[in-house]
């Protein structure tokens, strides 16, 4: 148990144990997507994912479309990469040109992860704002590398991703009836998606009690689909009294976050719940996040449907690739500087 390097510690009370439910609350839903194959159940499907947008800002889904196959080849590909030696793995090392490949250790809000991780755009070339001034139009395009990195992890990434983007649409299209919105709404925001694939590895750490494998934050995402193994460590906080309980690990599900977008496109009727990971002494973990991004040219704003004049518009819309590029931009600043999180940008009117 020796000291830790200084930029993993937490602040205490981002890692504080007597907040923690001991288990995941019964009423967090595990939905089983074959029954939309009933037409009878469909509209109830609708209506416990609407529930779970609303009261938790998460649920797992089984029974997704996701080939079981697909995951567990990725797993194993990924696994085998990660074992490389440093010297291989920083050979295909994200840079300020492109947020695409190997990273160890990202920060959430200036304080560095206890992880690795390993990052693939869905689309190659993805298109997104050159630079972050309002002014600028002009686009710029970022390329997986792919050439560069190990084939069977690209090959098994490609499939995977491809799996995953078709649950996040028949997702979408769940969650736009589930607002009273037909059913395509949100497919054009997503013309040109910056979505990307992550594999994180969270090695045992030798003081779980100070470190976090991610420090609390909202995915700034549309949704995030999640893949974790059976170890476990995801912590979620509850939207109505923002206590944390840990998201149980069930077989083959996948985790549904809803994402900031939602939040802001429903004026806050749906949640994207806070969450963290926890780690521990012995055993690795590792997760997939599919985080579903939309275009470049998307503003981020309460949907006109969903505001009234006893609702009105709670946020002021945003651009959401300037928004990414300024992401990209701090995050290659140096440790002290506050990464920038969608709430600043977000203003309660
Ligand atoms: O590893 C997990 O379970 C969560 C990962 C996560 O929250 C993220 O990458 O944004
Ligand atoms: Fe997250």
């Amino acid at each position: 148990m020796g000291d830790l390097d200084p930029t993993y510690l937490q602040a205490p009370e981002h890692i504080s144990a007597p907040n923690v439910l001991p288990n995941q609350p019964e009423e967090v839903s595990v939905i089983d997507l074959s029954r939309l194959e009933d037409p009878e159940d469909v509209q109830n499907v609708i209506s416990e994912i609407g529930e779970a947008c609303e009261k938790w800002g998460f649920f797992q889904v089984i029974n997704h479309g996701v080939p079981c196959d697909t995951r567990e080849r990725l797993e194993k590909t990924a696994k085998k990469f990660f074992e490389l030696p440093m010297e291989e793995k920083v050979k295909v090392k994200r840079d300020e040109e492109s947020p695409a490949g190997y990273h160890d250790g990202e920060h959430t809000i200036s304080v560095k992860d206890w992880k690795e991780v390993f990052d693939s755009f869905l689309k190659d070339p993805t298109v997104i704002p050159s630079s972050t001034d309002l002014e600028d139009d002009g686009l710029s395009l970022l390329y997986n590398k792919w050439p560069q990195f190990p084939s069977d992890l690209r090959e098994a990434s490609e499939e995977y991703a491809r799996h995953v983007d078709k649950l996040a649409f028949k997702l979408l299209e769940l969650i736009s009836l589930s607002l009273g919105l037909p059913k395509e709404s949100f497919h054009d925001f997503f013309k040109e998606q910056m979505s990307f694939l992550r594999i994180n590895r969270y090695p045992p750490c030798p003081r779980p009690d100070l470190a976090l494998g991610i420090g609390p934050h909202k995915d700034i995402t549309v949704l995030t689909i999640l893949a974790q193994d059976e170890v476990g460590g995801l912590q979620v906080s509850r939207r109505s009294d923002g206590v944390w309980f840990p998201v149980k690990p069930v077989p083959n599900a996948l985790v549904i976050n809803m994402g900031n977008c939602f939040e802001i496109w429903t004026n806050d009727k749906y949640w994207s719940a806070e969450h963290r990971v926890v780690v521990n002494t012995t055993k690795e973990r590792y997760s997939i996040p599919f985080f579903l991004f939309p275009s470049h040219d998307v503003e981020v704003k309460p949907l006109e449907e969903l505001v009234s004049p006893e609702n009105p518009p709670r946020y002021k819309g945003y651009n959401w690739g300037k928004f990414f590029a300024s992401r990209l931009r701090s995050m290659y600043q140096k440790l002290d500087t506050h990464t920038i999180q969608v709430d600043d940008l977000k203003v309660i009117t």
